[in-house]
Parts: structure tokens; sequence; C-alpha cells
């Protein structure tokens, strides 16, 4: 049965260089005030590079980080949880690890992998382990015989099939799936995304969709939310992220999206996001994306933008962004900043050791 999940103001702060010769210790805010709803049954879709919080805001869900404000799986209230409430916790809400290599025992047969959560969770007594091994690796589309070997026996993608069986054993209702595909090969992806969608449809599950790859996520997600900088910046349905986006670092991953349409790449305008991720160890003041942002810079390096954090607020329909400057970003056509010119060009940024 499928379960709605809700986060409120969820909030992880990490100690860094503790205990490290040379170095303070400080504070890192991985996630942000973050808050979101899954509606049951669908795909939130969680984008943004490496470093702006995805995986740690996966994990906070599923309290395997400490993190404060409020989670709610289903009916279950996750951080507020006793001990002896997280084993109910782990067989409702499971996890699915990039890479399944690192995420399965290379010295247990892929029959034992399995089994192993039916008998930690007392599911079945052993003598009907088999069968439900058996029924498992069906579901995720691998023979029965697959059962009598070891990972390292099987490809990346028979590997990451059997990690999506271990998760889905306990018939949990929420998955979160931190980067499910992105170590497999490109060939093999859309297999496994597939199996994704099918199990979700069959199985009434609900997930998080976690990944840097726009072009991935927009697939297999009902709405997406976009990560900055341990924020989310924007949130929207699928289809209005792509052709509608109001922040302009969405605007950014979207340009970047291949084009199958020769007469929409002509007029399509390409941002070119440059620089790092800043660290989250200091931040910038203001606006965090302000630093990197194309729109700060032909606005006129706006006064708010260095001084004001903007907060989410509603710009469309069923869809939300934090950036001053929203609304009129999300009234523009997409690839046009408000003032930018219909032709293909380059937002210029300026860049350290570059000559512009
Ligand atoms: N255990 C930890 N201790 C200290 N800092 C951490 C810890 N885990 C994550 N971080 C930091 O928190 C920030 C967010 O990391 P996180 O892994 O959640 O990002 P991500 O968007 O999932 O990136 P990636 O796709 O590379 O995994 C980063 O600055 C990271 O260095």
């Amino acid at each position: 049965m499928s379960a709605t999940v809700e986060v409120e103001h969820l909030r992880v702060t990490f100690r860094t260089g503790a205990g490290l010769p040379g170095r303070r210790s400080g504070t890192l805010t991985a996630v942000n005030d973050v808050s979101l709803t899954i509606p049951a049954g669908q795909t939130l879709g969680l984008v943004g590079e490496s470093g702006s919080g995805k995986s740690t805001l996966g994990q906070a869900m599923l309290r395997l980080v400490p993190a404060t404000g409020r989670v709610r799986i289903g009916e279950r209230d996750v951080l507020s949880l006793p001990r002896r409430g997280l084993r109910q916790l782990r067989g409702e809400a499971q996890i699915v690890f990039q890479d399944p290599y690192g995420s399965l025992n290379p010295r247990q047969r892929i029959g034992a992998i399995l089994a192993e959560p039916l008998a930690v969770h007392r599911l079945l007594p052993p003598r009907d382990r088999p069968a439900r091994v058996r029924e498992l690796l069906d579901l995720v589309g691998l023979r029965s015989d697959l059962a009598q070997r070891y990972p390292h026996q099987l490809s990346g993608g028979q590997r990451q099939r059997v990690a999506i069986a271990r998760a889905i054993a306990v018939n949990p209702s929420f998955l979160v799936l931190d980067e499910p595909v992105s170590a497999l090969d490109v060939s093999i992806q859309a297999q496994v995304l597939n199996l994704l969608v099918d199990l979700r449809a069959r199985l009434g599950l609900t997930y998080l969709f976690v990944g840097h790859d726009l072009a991935v996520v927009r697939h297999v997600s009902d709405r997406i939310a976009v990560m900055y900088l341990g924020r989310i910046v924007e949130e929207a349905p699928a289809g209005a992220l792509l052709t509608a986006c109001a922040h302009p670092y969405t605007r950014g991953l979207v340009s970047a999206l291949p084009v199958a349409d020769p007469e929409t790449e002509r007029v399509r305008e390409r941002i070119v996001l440059t620089g790092d991720l800043p660290s989250p160890i200091t931040p910038p003041p203001g606006c965090g994306f302000h630093p990197r942002c194309w729109l700060y810079t032909q606005l006129g390096q706006p006064e708010r933008c260095r001084t004001d954090q903007p907060v989410l607020r509603v710009v469309g329909p069923d869809q939300s962004a934090a950036c001053h400057f929203s609304r009129e970003l999300a009234a523009s056509p997409l690839g046009r900043a408000p003032d930018a010119p219909t032709r293909r060009r380059h937002v210029p940024v300026p860049v350290e050791g570059s000559s512009g």
C-alpha cells in the first residue's frame, strides 16, 4: 500500500574538522529548512549537482542521519519514533543506493541476500522463504536460478535488480532511490528505470527519486524538486519545470537538456552555469546562487540578491520557486531571460582567469 510522505522544515547539520589536527571544528548545514510532500503513489524527482544535499535529504527522511524538523511516512512520525520503532520504519521505507556492488554482501549468495530481510523482519518462516525469493527475483525480471550465484557473478544491471528486490522484500510503501541508475551503462539504464516505474504501479509504491541528471529524472517523476546548497529552490510538476521553470538555476539545468527539434534548438538560449557549488561551510550571503547566477549579472547585480535569502513562493499552478525574480522568469518563454534576444547565445559570466 502506498503512503503519502511529508517533510517539514527538515535540517541536517554535520560537524566538520572535528578531531583533525590543525583544523578548527565548525558546522555544515547539508539540508536547510526543506519542506515537501509526495502524494501516495507518486514519484518526486530530486535533482541538483553533486554536494547539493540530495542524498543527505533522502537519508534523513529514513532516519539514517540525524535531523531536526518533521517527517511523516503514512501514519508514522519518523523523527519522533523511539528506537524500538525503527524496525517497523525499515519495514515501511527502504533505500536503494547508486552502487549495487557496494551495497550487496560479496560473500552471500543472492538467495541469502534476499532471504535476510524476510528473517530480520520475521515476515515468513524459513520453509516459505525460498518461494518468496523466487517471487522477488521474478518481480525484478531475474531468473530464479540466479539465487545460487554471488554478486560478482552478476552484471551491474542484474545486481541493481537484486538491490531493488531486497528493498521491496519487506513490502514497503515508500522507497528512496538514490541515483539508482547512475552507475549503470546507458544501455541498461532505461531497462532499470522501466522496471522501477512498473514496480511502482504494481506494488503501489511512493518514490523519492534522487538524481543529478534531469534527462533521467524527468522520465520517471510526477513532480521535480531542484536542490541547491541544501535548499529546494524550485518545485513543480515535471512538465512545468521543463517548459516554464522559474529559477535561474533550473533554467540552466533545463537549457543543457538535449533537444530533438532543430527549430526549438535554433531559438533556445543555452545558459552555461560556470563556477562550482560554494561550500556549505561558508555559504554566500543572500541568495546562495547569486555568485553563479546569469540573471543576477544580466539585471545589473541587484542588491537584494546579495542580502536577502529568497524563500519558496508560489509562482504558478502547483509551482513554487525561491528567486527574487521568479515571477518575471516564469512569465518569459523558456530559454530567454526577461530581456534577452531570441537568438541563441551564451550568457557571459566572468570567470576568474578567463578573458570572459
Ligand atoms: N557525514 C558527513 N559529514 C560531513 N559532511 C557531510 C557528510 N555527508 C555529507 N556531507 C556534506 O554535505 C553536503 C551534501 O552532501 P550530499 O552527499 O548529501 O550531496 P549530494 O547532492 O547527494 O551529492 P552526491 O550526488 O555527490 O552524493 C556536502 O557538502 C557533503 O560534503
